[in-house]
């Protein structure tokens, strides 16, 4: 029986080189590409089809930033699956990032300048917006819509014949003090994308302790800094390509540069075919290449306790309550 693996966000970046290495990897898996734009999930389709000529693709369309998509697409995916076993939450945004120059250059002198180009600490800002659902942008599409299309498919996910995984793509840019319970749309700053990632990774280890005597298991992995299209939101790509010699010398300091998005998919590929009695619900799964440019993984306790986990699971949850009852009154 083939795999069927689902990926958000699939049609560019790390998703497009995930599904590339997926394919390399087993050619027996059905692959489906759940997608906002399906012009852009067909261009991904033909060019994975292109390398894999035998591979077995589907497209859903599923905006995550949406409520009625999401409710859409699952009931597409449900009615096409019996059973899905892989489901990558991918798709992600940082919308209209600022870079703080002024934090760069005092980054640079300090003796935290290892730790600042691992994770972006304090280097940047984004400006959020609310979403026809009246939701926060970033959240919604991050998070919330990702969890929404769980619980829609949660039948096809929790099924007796061998446990389902459940893989995040988050970021070691989550940062406790960006997120807080009370805010935790992140209404109040300017750090959506550091809260929406902190509030995943809470997120997978309450998913964890409610799913896994289900079958379902979770876990959070960073790419590492990836150029992407959400990198060339930062800065334009020919600025990026023109300090490549810069970054590869930054390589040579934090493995975390991992750059291409095919070094950027390594923990997300590691993870397929895990024994899910291996993995530690506690830990966060990094890409990282080194300076001669191999590609490994390494994980890492994650900044958070259990409690706050819980917290936040019930939060979500209520919230999932008010969306439906507006959604379906
Ligand atoms: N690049 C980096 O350095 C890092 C990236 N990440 C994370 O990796 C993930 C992939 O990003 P990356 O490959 O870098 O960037 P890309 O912008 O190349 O990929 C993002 C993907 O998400 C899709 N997407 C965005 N919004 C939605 C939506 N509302 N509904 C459905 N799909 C959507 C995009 O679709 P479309 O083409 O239609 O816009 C695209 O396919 C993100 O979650 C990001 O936060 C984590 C750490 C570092
Ligand atoms: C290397 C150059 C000379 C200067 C680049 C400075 C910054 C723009 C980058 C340094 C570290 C980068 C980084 C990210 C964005 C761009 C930087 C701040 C991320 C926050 C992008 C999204 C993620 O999820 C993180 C894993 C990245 C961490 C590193």
């Amino acid at each position: 029986m083939r795999k069927v693996v689902v990926i958000t966000g699939a049609n560019s970046g790390i998703g497009l080189a995930l599904c590339e290495r997926l394919l390399s990897k087993d050619d027996q898996i059905h692959l489906c590409l759940a997608c906002r734009n399906l012009q852009r999930a067909e261009n991904a389709r033909t060019a994975l089809m292109t390398s894999h000529p035998s591979a077995d693709i589907g497209i859903v369309q599923i905006d995550v930033g949406s409520i009625k998509s999401v409710l859409r697409g699952a009931k597409e995916l449900r009615e096409r699956y019996k059973r899905i076993d892989y489901l990558y939450l991918n798709a992600g945004i940082m919308p209209n990032p600022r870079i703080s120059f002024k934090a760069l250059i005092t980054g640079l002198f300090s003796s935290k300048v290892i730790s600042m180009f691992a994770t972006g600490e304090g280097l940047l800002t984004q400006e959020d917006k609310v979403t026809e659902d009246g939701l926060q942008e970033v959240f919604e599409t991050n998070i919330f819509g990702h969890f929404m299309l769980i619980r829609e498919i949660e039948p096809v996910l929790c099924h007796a014949d061998g446990p389902s995984q459940l893989i995040w793509t988050s970021s070691s840019n989550a940062r406790r003090s960006a997120f807080s319970l009370t805010d935790y749309q992140h209404v109040n700053g300017q750090e959506s994308y550091s809260s929406s990632k902190y509030a995943m990774d809470l997120l997978s280890v309450a998913l964890n302790k409610h799913y896994n005597q289900q079958g379902m298991f979770s876990s959070v992995v960073c790419p590492g800094f990836v150029l992407t299209n959400l990198a060339y939101g930062i800065l334009p790509q020919f600025i990026w390509m023109f300090i490549m010699p810069i970054m590869w010398l930054v390589r040579l300091l934090t493995n975390t540069f991992t750059l291409s998005p095919y070094n950027g998919a390594e923990a997300l590929l590691w993870l397929f075919g895990r024994k899910v009695e291996s993995l530690d619900s506690l830990v966060k799964y990094h890409s990282c290449t080194s300076g001669l440019g191999n590609n490994y993984v390494q994980s890492s306790k994650m900044d958070l306790e259990e409690e706050s986990s819980d917290l936040f699971y019930q939060k979500i949850l209520d919230l999932e309550k008010e969306v439906r009852k507006k959604t379906n009154p």
